[in-house]
């Protein structure tokens, strides 16, 4: 009789990369896969400090973790404005060390020898490298379908002359020329598009990786059928071996109600959570507080730093802010009246539970970078948006959020004060039942998707049959 499958997981090393991997690995472990998890050394390592995942991994006995070079110092920031250096480290370091893992695990000891590769879509090296090797890979790219689509569609938008076009001009014209982007403006592609020179280190690696991404076994994709109908459709014309299987967060959550011996969900942060936000939110009136956050890799400038700070303030609104260490400076004087208003509304923490606190009926709208994973969480728990895009997807998911499916704001390209303070009182009043409406409806089909006979639970199915086919195969 075949042994059970064996697959590698092998995330980009970033937090929202890991958390949705982590989610897949849990998922395939349940269903008695054995899954070798392969993380940087320097994730690895932040994640043993931050949180119990070795205890609860525990639970698997099919479950390992590895490690591997980012190629990058332990001092590196690691933060959205120097990815570009992430990328160039982990195609000089991680590159010729993903083989030597590799050929380990032909035939590791006491685990079945590999059946295939689940590696990030950001990294399509791993299917050159897998292929020499005769071993299948499937890619996941954990953007959303209509971000992937974006991306997609560059070699179009450049043939049809809507690319590249320069600087900051004319960035409200609709894109018309290739289809499934029609709600789409010049400032709503991926950030890595606003550039004249196509030379660009950052625009050249997401397009040609992205391109690459047609030469794998299938894509996967964290979002649901419902949420993201069109531009499925679009990308299945391209890569007809497509998993739809999101929201992986949701997607565990349902396995775990279902089966009384799993355990509660692990964190995977790479910061430790203050939990006594928590308890701040218990004292607070229901759907009161605006949830501040801006992922794991925004930077912010002081002036951004006290827009924000000014908006939230005026607004009168209770804020809970997430202001990750290191992600702005904060040194020197604050102004009295941010001090004063903080001190009566606000709270502010370094990293939070974040699924917990968007799941707490005192929050009432999410102020978010639109980073696909708190995108999903926001949906999942039909909690309106006001959506910042930083970078990369973000500006796509923000116009998602505002445009198409209306379950909240897109405040993209601007943080003044007084934007701020009208977008959160038109979020948490004047426009909220409009918002409410559309959030409980994405929110419904999301649960529905990840429920038994939903279709990101079939299309989990579906995956774990053909790894097993593969694995008939071998
Ligand atoms: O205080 C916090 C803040 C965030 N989170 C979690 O951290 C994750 C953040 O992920 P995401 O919202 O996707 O943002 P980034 O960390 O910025 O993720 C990167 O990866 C994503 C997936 O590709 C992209 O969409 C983003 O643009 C990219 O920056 C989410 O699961 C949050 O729940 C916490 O647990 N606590
Ligand atoms: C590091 C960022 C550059 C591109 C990656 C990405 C993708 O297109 O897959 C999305 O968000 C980021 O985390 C990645």
């Amino acid at each position: 009789m075949a042994q059970k499958p064996h697959v590698l997981i092998f995330p980009f090393p970033v937090q929202g990369h890991i958390n949705c991997m982590l989610k897949l690995a849990e998922l395939l472990c349940c269903r008695g896969l054995y899954v070798t998890f392969l993380n940087s050394h320097h994730i690895h390592e932040r994640l043993l400090c931050c949180t119990d995942i070795h205890y609860h991994f525990n639970q698997y006995p099919t479950f390992h973790f590895e490690t591997i070079s980012d190629g990058l110092s332990a001092d590196h920031p690691r933060t959205g404005d120097r990815v570009v250096e992430l990328f160039h480290a982990i195609n000089s370091t991680t590159k010729p060390r993903f083989r030597d893992i590799l050929l380990g695990l032909r035939s590791p000891n006491g685990r079945p020898p590999l059946t295939c590769i689940i590696a990030d879509g950001i990294m399509s090296f791993t299917v050159d490298v897998a292929k020499e090797l005769h071993i299948p890979t499937i890619l996941f790219r954990t953007v959303s379908a209509s971000c992937f689509w974006a991306f997609l569609c560059v070699p179009k938008l450049l043939e049809t002359g809507e690319l590249p076009f320069s600087g900051e001009s004319d960035m409200d014209r609709l894109l018309s020329s290739v289809p499934g982007l029609e709600h789409f403006r010049r400032r709503d592609l991926p950030s890595f598009c606003r550039t004249s020179n196509l030379a660009d280190p950052g625009f050249q690696v997401v397009i040609s990786e992205t391109l690459q991404n047609l030469k794998a076994d299938g894509l996967l994709l964290n979002t649901f059928e419902d949420l993201e109908e069109s531009a499925l459709s679009h990308i299945r014309t391209h890569i007809p071996k497509l998993y739809t299987v999101g929201p992986l967060h949701a997607h565990l959550k349902a396995r775990e109600a279902s089966n009384a011996e799993m355990q509660q969900p692990s964190s995977s942060s790479l910061w430790k959570e203050d939990r006594s936000c928590m308890a701040w939110l218990d004292r607070k009136p229901l759907n009161s507080v605006v949830y501040v956050s801006f992922g794991s890799m925004t930077v912010l400038t002081r002036n951004q730093l006290f827009e924000f700070w000014h908006g939230l303030v005026n607004s009168g609104k209770l804020f809970l802010w997430v202001i990750r260490p290191k992600s702005v400076n904060t040194d020197g004087d604050i102004p009295a009246e941010l001090l004063e208003g903080t001190r009566k509304r606000g709270y502010m923490v370094g990293w939070a539970p974040q699924q917990e606190v968007l799941a707490h009926p005192a929050v009432g709208g999410f102020l978010t970078h639109s980073g696909w994973n708190s995108t999903l969480e926001s949906i999942y728990e039909g909690m309106p948006m006001i959506c910042w895009p930083f970078y990369a997807d973000q500006q796509v998911n923000s116009r998602l959020v505002g445009e198409v499916w209306k379950v909240g704001l897109d405040m993209k390209d601007t943080c003044e004060r007084a934007v701020v303070e009208k977008m959160i009182k038109d979020l948490m009043e004047v426009r909220r039942e409009e918002f409410m409406i559309c959030a409980k409806d994405k929110a419904k089909l999301a649960r529905r998707s990840v429920e038994q006979g939903g279709s990101s639970y079939c299309n989990l199915d579906r995956l774990i049959d053909d790894i097993k086919i593969m694995n008939r195969a071998m």
